[in-house]
């Protein structure tokens, strides 16, 4: 069988986290994260937002896998003030470098620059990761049940909520959606993206949204480009959504992103 991104990700990632346990140890990085300012509700942002209108968890995105480089002008506390000011709900900064270009201090850069809550996007695996993301200041983490075993989720799970943070799990099928649903958090992610083929179709919202229980939040993510696309996927029932490409591609980032999140019906 073929690698998939993910199989390509967890690799790197896996010697990464090896290397930052021997440079930097669980105790020293713990005394950090019991440093790092207070927690900011991410959950409960985005449900004040979408009891109103609509969630947006924009994201702080350089480059990506299945599209190299976004943004060359890429100044992560500038655009983290400009979706702020252009009605973002919470930020969402990538901390991977090898396939995004990411970086640590972009999270804390982008967080301080804003009141907004902040997710560590990046590909969780091991507790240590967990405790970083809040060392950096985050205040939400992502679990992606494609990379994971359920007993891994529930333990990341179980880290962040220790440490006060939210966990956003996401899923791309039916089965990773089961097995999302065995575990506390709320906050449900819905990926519009193939890994495979990197192709996205909001059909996966639109199928996937059908089984997620009332109680949950629910999140479209990838591939979302027009008012017309919230809508689409509001009408499924996802009224929060997580963004990055098609807001960073903007010269103008606040005005895309107010734009993006205007009412089609009522425009
Ligand atoms: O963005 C990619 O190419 C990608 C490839 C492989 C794994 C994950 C990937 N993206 C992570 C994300 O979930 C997106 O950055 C996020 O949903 C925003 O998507 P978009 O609005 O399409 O940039």
């Amino acid at each position: 069988m073929t690698d998939t991104i993910l199989d390509r990700i967890k690799a790197y990632k896996l010697d990464e986290i090896a290397d930052d346990k021997a440079s930097l140890p669980l105790a020293d990085v713990e005394a950090a994260a019991h440093n790092a300012p207070p927690v900011r509700g991410f959950a409960e942002a985005l449900g004040r937002a979408q009891a109103k209108g609509y969630g947006l968890i924009a994201e702080v995105k350089k480059a990506s896998p299945s599209k190299g480089l976004i943004r060359k002008d890429f100044h992560p506390a500038s655009l983290a003030e400009a979706y702020e000011a252009g009605g973002a709900t919470c930020l969402s900064v990538l901390t991977d470098r090898p396939s995004f270009q990411g970086a640590k201090p972009f999270l804390t850069q982008a967080r301080k620059a804003t009141s907004l809550p902040a997710l560590r996007k990046d590909f969780m695996y091991d507790p240590y990761q967990v405790v970083e993301a809040r060392a950096l200041h985050a205040d939400c983490i992502l679990i992606i049940m494609a990379s994971v075993s359920d007993a891994q989720a529930a333990e990341l799970e179980d880290t962040a909520f220790d440490w006060g943070m939210d966990a956003l799990i996401e899923v791309h099928d039916r089965a990773e959606l089961d097995r999302a649903l065995v575990l506390k958090s709320p906050l449900i992610g819905i990926n519009n993206r193939n890994l495979k083929t990197f192709e996205t179709t909001l059909e996966t919202t639109r199928e996937l949204s059908k089984a997620v229980p009332p109680g949950r939040l629910m999140i479209s993510e990838s591939g979302l480009n027009t008012p017309e696309d919230l809508a689409d996927m509001a009408s499924c029932g996802a009224r929060s959504f997580l963004i990055g490409e098609s807001l960073m591609r903007q010269e103008n980032v606040a005005e895309a992103t107010r734009a993006l999140l205007k009412d089609p019906v009522a425009a």
